[in-house]
């Protein structure tokens, strides 16, 4: 299974930052990893022109359930496979927090983005007072649980889970190795448990903190098949290393 580096650019980025993936395209021509952008989508098609011919794929932070209608503001997968992208970001605590997403409408969006032929990343994660309740890995079961098909009906390529706890998102802390191996293999037993033998083929990201000094260490843990990046990303200097990093793993 080839890891996966992948940036969250989160609502950031304008046409003079295209220079910062043209370094990471000419920098990496041949990552021994998958490498993923996923700008705001704004940027999604001209950033498909900027590396076109490159290594690195595209993808949005988000999508509607629907595949298309009056829901304005919003963006369907079609729209987002249109513009140039193959994978999407779903569930993100910061979507969870600022938009109210449940689990069902993960689940729902989940479902939207693969019917329309994209790799969905579905993120879940506890908050600083569920880890401090000891609850992380209740919390983790419940939203895989709640936010995946009951069947794996896709590759299981096609389906990615990004552990990102939220006290770890642009803070500079991470837990422990120990703590992030935990995590990883109690999803991959969740999903063995639930899909069956191709589960093992499921990519698990570790995402929060991730920076050029601490990303060879996570990279080694067990079960850590790659990154969701955010601040990280947005520099080549900075998401090259990362990549070279899972490269290496
Ligand atoms: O939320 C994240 C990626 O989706 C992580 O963000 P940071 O890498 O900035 O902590």
């Amino acid at each position: 299974m080839r890891n996966l580096a992948a940036g969250n650019w989160k609502m950031n980025g304008l046409v003079a930052d295209l220079a910062q993936v043209q370094a990471l395209a000419k920098a990496h021509p041949a990552p021994d990893c998958d490498v993923l952008l996923c700008p705001p989508a704004t940027l999604i098609s001209r950033m498909a022109d900027a590396v076109a011919g490159s290594a690195v794929m595209l993808g949005g932070q988000d999508c509607h359930a629907n595949a298309s209608g009056a829901h304005t503001g919003d963006i369907s997968a079609q729209m987002l496979k249109d513009a140039g992208a193959s994978h999407v970001i779903l569930g993100h605590s910061e979507r969870r927090a600022d938009h109210g997403e449940s689990d069902a409408i993960v689940l729902a969006k989940t479902q939207a983005a693969l019917f329309a032929g994209l790799v969905a990343i579905v993120c879940v994660g506890e908050t600083e007072a569920q880890r401090d309740a000891g609850q992380t890995l209740d919390v983790i079961g419940a939203q895989l649980a709640g936010s995946l098909l009951a069947q794996l009906d896709c590759a299981p390529n096609d389906l990615v889970i990004a552990y990102e706890p939220v006290w770890a998102i642009g803070t500079g802390r991470t837990p422990t190795l120990e703590e992030v191996g935990a995590v990883h293999r109690f999803m991959r037993a969740t999903l063995l448990d639930r899909f069956g033998a191709a589960a093992r083929e499921m990519r698990l990201l570790y995402g929060g903190s991730v920076k050029p000094a601490n990303a060879t260490e996570i990279f080694a843990v067990p079960e850590v098949n790659g990154a969701l990046v955010g601040g990280a990303s947005l520099k080549a200097d900075d998401f090259g290393p990362i990549v070279a990093a899972l490269s290496r793993g």
